[in-house]
């Protein structure tokens, strides 16, 4: 039986927890504390894990709510460098995934959302469990190995109080990740070496056959696969998550709106200003309205019908668009038409073929098209970045780009120019503005 959900309608905490350390003020201390427990290592060779522990608990207080979940969504399938590194060893062994069946649970039965409405108070497993209609023992055994591992604070005798992370777990754009990125696709990244092995390991790239068809033994693709599940809305919850804290695009600090697309544009106020092709539930575009309110034009979502349909608060002069990437682009002309997040679900051959429907709609000398995507280095990558490749090859027989294969896809094989890449420093993605090229065939 499931368990009783918390009461609806209650405030989450503030989003902006998602983006603090969990603990800073604790940084001086455990520094203080690490250098004494490292003294006393070198001397005398005892307290290593002492040690080991202050570390793991250094890199927690350090790392924001929205870094671990990223990091226990994608990294479970890479390995990330320092400070990353040192908790490597609850991460990425049988620790870890207990971790993650309390963590799963605690999203999927509301306990985090019910924890969070008492804040920093602490709070008794037997009352929890009460009010959850779960098993006191099952949720004791739970707490207390989530406790154990630093992610809860341990009071008394099965008595808890919330990190600023578990807080955060109550937030549907941190706690939903974990639903859809790990509940759902998991076995992909776990089995890839079998997959690997039976295709020769060979670098995958038919998206038709992929890590995770063969783990879980689907046609389908990640996308469909999560909704056939009923994870389809906790991905866009991810999406959301993911998005948290990076310098938005549209900042003028990144990228001049006024003076690549608003200066020139028709005024017409029907005209299409700028359209987000693969758009999830519009939240890139009501970030771009909250940025820039008067564009001439209109803003224009479009995604899948499944997923215009999970739309519930959505900025309402923004027009939505049920459509189909693989197919003819309805809205001709744009000003701008912006991508993100989506040729990395794609290998190039599928992507080659988006881009001509994109690019059939451009208008050449006036059209620009937005990809808004990391651009790995060659050298000195970010563990985001490659963390996010290995779950486009887990996932999707897809990839994260380098630059070089940027060109590779967008000039050699669609056929467009590149005009410039705004890099949006390290571990950010950069958005790689182009337009139709003045001597090609359309
Ligand atoms: C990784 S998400 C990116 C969402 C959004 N652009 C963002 O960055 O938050 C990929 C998006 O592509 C959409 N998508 C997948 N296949 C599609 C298709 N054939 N046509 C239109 N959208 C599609 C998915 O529904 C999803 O919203």
């Amino acid at each position: 039986m499931p368990a009783k959900r918390t009461e609806q309608g209650q405030p989450h905490p503030d989003l902006s927890i998602a983006t603090e350390p969990n603990d800073i003020e604790a940084v001086p201390t455990l520094l203080r504390e690490i250098t004494k427990a490292y003294d006393q290592f070198t001397t005398s060779n005892a307290g290593r894990d002492d040690l080991l522990a202050k570390c793991r608990t250094l890199v927690q207080a350090l790392e924001t709510p929205r870094e671990t979940m990223i990091y226990h969504c994608w990294a479970h399938a890479s390995t990330p460098p320092f400070p990353l590194c040192l908790v490597d060893s609850t991460r990425l062994t049988g620790r870890q995934t207990g971790v993650m069946a309390g963590l799963n649970f605690g999203v999927d039965s509301g306990l985090w959302e019910l924890m969070a409405q008492s804040g920093d108070k602490s709070q008794k497993v037997g009352e929890l469990a009460d009010k959850l209609g779960i098993d006191h023992v099952l949720l004791s055994r739970l707490l207390r190995h989530l406790s154990a591992t630093g992610y809860l604070i341990e009071i008394a005798v099965d008595e808890y109080q919330l990190t600023n992370y578990m807080k955060a777990m109550s937030i549907p754009a941190i706690g939903n990740s974990y639903l859809a990125m790990l509940s759902c696709t998991s076995a992909g990244p776990m089995r890839f070496h079998e997959f690997s092995r039976k295709r020769g390991w060979v670098n995958p790239n038919n998206a038709k056959d992929t890590a995770l068809m063969y783990a879980y033994g689907t046609t389908m693709d990640t996308f469909t696969w999560q909704q056939s599940l009923g994870y389809g809305s906790h991905f866009s919850d991810h999406m959301s998550g993911y998005a948290l804290g990076s310098l938005p695009w549209m900042a003028p600090s990144f990228y001049s709106v006024k003076e690549r697309l608003i200066d020139g544009a028709d005024t017409d106020p029907d005209a299409p200003f700028l359209v987000d092709i693969g758009g999830n539930v519009g939240h890139d575009l009501e970030l771009f309205h909250k940025f820039h309110p008067k564009v001439p034009g209109k803003l224009i979502l479009q995604d899948l019908p499944v997923i215009i349909g999970q739309i519930k608060d959505l900025e309402s002069s923004i027009l939505r668009i049920e459509y189909d990437f693989h197919t003819k682009q309805p809205v001709t002309g744009a000003r701008a038409y912006y991508m993100h997040n989506c040729l990395h679900d794609w290998p190039d051959e599928v992507c080659e073929s988006i881009l001509a429907q994109v690019k059939a709609a451009m208008k050449r000398g006036y059209s620009r098209l937005l990809i808004h995507e990391h651009v790995i280095p060659e050298t000195a990558a970010s563990w985001e970045a490659t963390a996010l490749d290995m779950v486009m090859l887990t996932l999707m027989s897809a990839q994260e780009r380098t630059r070089r294969a940027w060109y590779n896809l967008i000039e050699t094989r669609a056929g467009l120019t590149i005009n410039k890449i705004w890099n949006g420093g390290k571990g950010s993605q950069s958005l790689i503005e182009c337009e139709l090229s003045f001597d090609s065939a359309i």
